[in-house]
């Protein structure tokens, strides 16, 4: 059987694909244990300056729970008395978008067709999408009667607002990538043949930035999101100090000076 999720790093990126495309990359069991190692591994290793999730074949991101594995859990549940099926939020889905979210290190999701539910959630962790001009966006929840997880409640009302968001996830409908794209959901529209190339490029510019400086920007935003100015005042302050300590902050000033190109180290 093929390997559910790939991971593979070279100079400094990590590159993460969901590998279902039989299944629309929809999320099973072994996907979703699967998909929190490679997280966890991209996550952990210093040696890891950007991450690059993506997905398998041309039609789908990711489709979510895989909901013809979820009948059978959500049988045998009612059989037993168990709602052990229901875990899988705190095991898999919460895992996976913490790690993404709080990873010191930028993430690029490179949608390569629709994103539904939970891989909508997964796209929104990530700190910058690049999204095929083929591809699409559906909440999904409410559809099969679940409310939101996978963070969306968290993410969508900060990308498109909390109105527009509670229209997407109160009457889930696919949205277009030029939709996605006007509401600010996905940051560069790109033709799907040129996906992989331009979010390989993106991500290894990243991978060769200044990381000690973009895992502040992520803190900083993250923080500054449900602090007040003054709270987030201070903590830009903290940020900055840790940034301005960095070899690479010396290094890109010294650049400047020189007029040469920043070789950075990511410390
Ligand atoms: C809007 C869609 C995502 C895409 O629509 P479309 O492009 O028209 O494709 P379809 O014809 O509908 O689908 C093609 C085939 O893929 C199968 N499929 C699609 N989604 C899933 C899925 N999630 N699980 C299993 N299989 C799926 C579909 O049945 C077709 O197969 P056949 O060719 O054999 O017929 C649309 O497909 C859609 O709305 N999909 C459902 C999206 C969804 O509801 N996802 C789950 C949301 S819930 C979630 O993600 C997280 C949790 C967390 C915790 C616990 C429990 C559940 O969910």
């Amino acid at each position: 059987m093929a390997d559910t999720v790939l991971y593979e790093v070279s100079d400094g990126l990590a590159t993460i694909t969901l590998n279902r495309p039989e299944a629309m990359n929809a999320l099973n069991v072994a996907a979703k244990v699967a998909l929190r190692d490679a997280v966890r591994s991209a996550a952990d290793d210093t040696a890891v300056r950007a991450v690059l999730l993506t997905a398998a074949g041309d039609r789908a991101f990711c489709v979510g729970q895989d909901l013809k594995e979820h009948i059978g859990l959500l049988v045998q549940d009612r059989e037993t008395g168990s709602r052990q099926t229901m875990s899988t939020v705190r095991e898999h889905y919460n895992p996976i978008v913490r790690t993404l979210a709080e990873a010191a290190k930028p993430v690029v999701a490179a949608v390569n067709g629709v994103a539904a539910g939970a891989g909508f959630g997964f796209a929104l962790a990530a700190d910058y999408r690049i999204v095929a001009d083929t591809a699409a966006f559906n909440t999904s929840f409410a559809g099969v009667a679940l409310t939101a997880d996978s963070g969306i409640s968290w993410t969508l009302p900060r990308v498109i607002g909390p109105g527009r968001a509670a229209d997407l996830l109160l009457f889930p409908r696919s949205i277009s990538a030029q939709e996605a794209y006007e509401l600010g959901i996905a940051n560069r529209l790109v033709p799907a043949g040129e996906l992989r190339a331009e979010a390989e490029k993106v991500a290894r510019a990243l991978a060769e930035g200044p990381t000690v400086a973009y895992a502040a920007l992520k803190e900083s935003m993250a923080y500054g999101l449900t602090h007040s100015l003054e709270e987030t005042l201070e903590k830009e302050d903290e940020l900055q100090t840790r940034a301005g300590s960095s070899e690479d902050h010396a290094i890109a000033v010294q650049a400047f000076v020189n007029k040469e190109k920043p070789r950075y180290l990511g410390r």
